[in-house]
């Protein structure tokens, strides 16, 4: 059964929320664990992040406490699942300097945007903006390698007068592909194909990209120069690496051929490379050369304008307003998704183990299995404080917010995503752990959890008895990587999360609400 928030054990802080704490009281847990999510999803939406990331002051444009003047000299370009709304919105706010831009988009998504009812994601009639798509299926293709040639070119024309604004979400490096000479498209999409088949995380991934391409790495920022280039930065890739995320074409990043050598090698790819990739190989940096003059570095304003952090700084804000006591745990959850879900099971029985401490010997474990969801100890030492505390001071409930990227090992055929299949196994967890009122919510921020119409789901203990009552054989299905027939069929879908595609991306974000412990 799920307990209700009890307002006379809440201390004064919480008295405001009084007031909103009736209709608040009228919704389940698992209501507001999915108002939680769609709050997060609302904070780093493409045209919020824009607006608050840019003020203009008459002919002054201010970002990040830094002045540009705006003299008809604005240029923009972009590229990544989330520009088109972004681009959008940058021409609301500085369309009148504006004089041309271009942005690379993925296949469809303007037409997906328009069915979706996103339609102020779309650019006006009359827009300066050129919109171009390309990159089916998140790979790069002629179409988005034509769409980097004219922001090349656009770039390349640039003077020291002028003002390139760049746009950059995930998807950005699929969709800005410009293979170094004498590298063809065909040779650099087959190398980036058989790295990520072989299970190269995103960091090795691009750090060979951004070696093998002119813009990557910071080329897009070279071929700007002397223009003063302001990259506005969607993150997509946990610990927001500027140099990483869609390969950093606007960051002056130096990658050492040892590294990238190092990377190819341990994916079994060194023997077997083109010719073409050998030759621009060689020529990259060796450890041991002095670092090149950058030219133009402080012509470049990166900045990170929506995140993980950010969507989980906006949920902890609303999970404070539906009276939860709010906690962040992290924005880095990776590792395999077994890991993550135990670590919530361990977490949810710490929290909530009847009695005045946890069962002896659940920290240890909490610690251990934290470093396998990629943790950190320090996060998991403030997380397990707070939730005694929680414990200590009989607050009413608790909600732990996190974030991240975990992994599914594809080992059958069926259809899912990473997010369901953890919100399942967490959902058995919490069976197994006796924990009846917790629940637990994952989803990605952009609406789509691997090739399934869902973005992840909501679950509890009670997950397991619902399936077999329902003649649904659960183990069967995670065995067949299935969690979105599994969640599809089982109470007529009602345990999926369906926001549709949102338009942003940050990677997931999880939910965890617990009931203040039987004392
Ligand atoms: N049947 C399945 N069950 C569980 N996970 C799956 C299944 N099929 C694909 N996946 C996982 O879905 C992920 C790809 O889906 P998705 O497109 O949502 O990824 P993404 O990393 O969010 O992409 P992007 O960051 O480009 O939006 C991969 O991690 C893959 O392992
Ligand atoms: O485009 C990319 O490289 C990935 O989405 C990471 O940013």
């Amino acid at each position: 059964m799920t307990r209700v928030l009890s307002l006379s054990r809440v201390p004064s802080l919480w008295r405001p929320l009084r007031a909103g704490f009736l209709s608040v009281r009228a919704m389940s847990l698992e209501e507001r664990a999915r108002v939680i999510f769609a709050a997060a999803v609302e904070g780093v939406q493409p045209d919020s992040v824009v607006r608050r990331s840019l003020e203009r002051r008459g002919d002054e444009l201010l970002v990040s406490g830094r002045s540009f003047s705006l003299q008809r000299n604005l240029h923009l370009v972009g590229f990544g699942k989330a520009v088109l709304g972004m681009a959008a919105e940058a021409e609301k706010i500085v369309g009148d300097h504006l004089v041309r831009g271009v942005v690379s988009v993925p296949h469809g998504i303007q037409e997906t945007l328009r069915t979706h009812g996103k339609s102020q994601m779309l650019l006006g009639e009359g827009s300066r903006i050129a919109v171009m798509e390309g990159a089916k299926h998140n790979l790069p293709d002629s179409d988005a390698q034509r769409s980097a040639e004219c922001i090349r070119e656009l770039a390349s024309a640039l003077t020291e007068k002028d003002l390139l604004l760049v746009l950059i979400s995930g998807g950005g490096s699929a969709l800005l592909p410009a293979p170094a000479p004498p590298i063809s498209l065909q040779e650099k999409q087959d190398v980036t194909r058989r790295l990520a088949a072989a299970g190269a995380t995103i960091q090795e991934l691009n750090t060979v990209r951004r070696s093998l391409s002119l813009l990557k790495g910071g080329g897009l920022a070279r071929c700007a120069y002397p223009a003063q280039v302001v990259a506005l930065i969607l993150s997509d890739v946990i610990g927001d690496p500027l140099d990483l995320i869609a390969s950093g074409p606007t960051v002056q990043s130096e990658t050492h051929q040892e590294e990238v050598w190092a990377i190819l090698d341990r994916y079994g790819l060194s023997a077997s490379l083109p010719a073409a990739v050998k030759e621009v190989l060689q020529k990259t940096t060796p450890c041991s050369a002095s670092p090149q003059p950058q030219e133009g570095a402080n012509h470049v304003l990166n900045t990170i304008i929506g995140s993980n952090g950010i969507a989980l700084e906006c949920a902890r804000r609303k999970s404070r307003e539906l009276g939860f006591r709010p906690l962040v745990m992290s924005p880095g959850v990776c590792g395999d998704v077994r890991a993550v879900a135990r670590l919530y099971g361990l977490l949810s029985r710490f929290a909530c183990a009847p009695g005045k401490a946890p069962p002896p010997g659940l920290a240890d474990q909490i610690l251990q299995v934290g470093q396998d969801a990629g943790v950190q100890s320090w996060d998991l030492c403030r997380t397990m404080r707070v939730l005694e505390e929680a414990r200590e001071e009989g607050w009413g409930a608790t909600c732990v917010l996190a974030g991240g990227e975990p992994t599914v090992q594809l080992t059958g055929k069926g259809r899912g995503g990473r997010n369901q299949e953890l919100a399942v196994r967490v959902g058995l967890e919490l069976k197994e752990a006796g924990l009846k009122g917790a629940v637990f919510l994952s989803g990605g921020t952009d609406g789509q959890d691997g090739p399934t119409e869902a973005a992840g789901a909501v679950t509890n203990s009670d997950l397991a008895e619902e399936a077999d009552q329902q003649g649904l054989d659960v183990a069967g299905f995670l065995g067949d990587n299935d969690s979105y027939t599994f969640l599809s069929r089982l109470s007529s879908g009602r345990r999926l999360l369906l926001p549709g595609l949102t338009g942003t991306n940050v990677m997931d974000v999880h939910v965890l609400l617990l009931p203040s412990p039987a004392q």
